[in-house]
């Protein structure tokens, strides 16, 4: 890890305790890392030395105090905002009571981006079934806990890989409910504010002049005329020919199965898809392990990994760290990208 004092501060959030995350934030302190930058996990430091020592790791944890400037680290060490789980975890247990010291890492780690203490958050996975299981009824996902905590009205989750020399950005028009709700949720308003915040933040966090966006039809052959659905023509085409009228580059509604084809996508800085497993099995069939996933729309910059929880191998040494990798490169990316605030 190279660590200059001036470097960008970056909070990391290790996520559901029983899960690989915090194992895979140790191992992002104690492997090399190029790029300069000053790493500060918001945890429980137990945990952290623990879930380290257990994959053979010599960690050594660095309790930072609130108001304590994030020193200039090398690898092997690791700042920590200290957060005391509500009780101990084990590698792969579930426990909900530990939910609510979850989502204080978050709201931590969020307030310090807010605050200009950290230039942007890298979250690591959490259970949401452990979250909602413990009381908080209607928990969807970070994307909308932080779309809360931020107040604003909507956000919108991109995942994004290298496909050869190009990227691969998907993101998504609905994110975590229930397909039977999918097209009730597809309003006018919601297409138009997605697609707005889509091509704001590719200017703003990407350097990407006059973002070109092609979106998927819902149905299947983009509704084929109206005979497979209507959403296509009550509520896509409307809203894309309004934002075009606006001057925003956007094309479709195109049929989802042949989207991501290369020729579809060549030219294409993202593609929007209608909802959660239309655009990510392609996306995750293309770099699972290489991707991030980026919440747009919020006053702050976060990444997080294109994986989950994965319980089956918490504790083993196996998890790849590959996408947290990605994540902390591309919230770099887009500190060094972005406008200073
Ligand atoms: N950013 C986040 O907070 C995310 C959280 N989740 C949550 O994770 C929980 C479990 O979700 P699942 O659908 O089971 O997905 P999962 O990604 O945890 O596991 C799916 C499969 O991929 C494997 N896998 C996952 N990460 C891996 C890694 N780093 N290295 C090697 N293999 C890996 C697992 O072993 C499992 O076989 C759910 O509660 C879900 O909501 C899921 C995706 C993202
Ligand atoms: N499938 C992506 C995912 O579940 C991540 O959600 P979030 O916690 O980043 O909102």
């Amino acid at each position: 890890m190279t660590e200059r004092s001036d470097s960008p501060v970056i909070a990391l959030t290790p996520g559901e305790p029983a899960g690989i995350g915090p194992e895979l934030v140790a191992r992002l302190a104690c492997e090399p890392y190029e790029r300069p930058v000053r790493l500060v996990a918001v945890a429980d430091p137990h945990l952290m030395r623990e879930r380290a020592r257990s994959i053979g790791l010599a960690l050594e944890v660095i309790e930072l105090a609130a108001d304590e400037p994030v020193p200039a680290l090398v690898s092997g060490q690791l700042a920590v905002w200290p957060i005391a789980l509500r009780e101990p975890s084990r590698a792969g247990v579930l426990n909900p009571v530990n939910a609510d010291y979850v989502l204080e890492t978050l709201r931590i780690a969020a307030h310090a981006c807010l605050s200009g203490q950290a230039a942007a958050m890298v979250t690591a996975p959490i259970h949401k079934g452990a979250i909602i299981e413990a009381g908080h009824i209607g928990f969807t996902g970070h994307t909308e806990f932080l779309r809360d905590l931020c107040g604003v009205e909507e956000v919108v989750m991109m995942l994004a890989t290298r496909l050869g020399e190009s990227a691969l950005r998907v993101a998504l028009a609905t994110t975590h409910l229930p397909l039977k709700e999918v097209s009730q949720a597809l309003t006018p308003a919601l297409l138009e504010h997605v697609l707005m915040l889509l091509d704001q933040d590719l200017r703003r966090h990407f350097g990407i002049d006059q973002p070109l966006v092609r979106v998927c039809g819902l149905n299947p052959h983009a509704g084929e005329a109206g005979h497979l659905g209507r959403e296509e023509i009550d509520v896509i085409i409307p809203v894309l020919e309004k934002l075009r009228r606006k001057g925003l580059a956007v094309e479709g509604p195109l049929p989802a199965d042949t989207l991501f084809t290369p020729h579809h996508l060549e030219g294409a800085d993202a593609i929007l898809a209608m909802y959660h497993d239309q655009g990510l099995p392609v996306l995750k069939h293309a770099g699972f392990g290489r991707a991030a996933n980026i919440t747009l729309g919020l006053p702050l910059i976060r990444t997080s990994v294109d994986h989950g929880t994965a319980l089956d191998l918490a504790g083993t040494g196996q998890a790849d760290p590959g996408s947290l990798h990605v994540a902390l490169d591309m919230a770099l990316e887009m500190v060094h990208a972005s406008p200073a605030r």
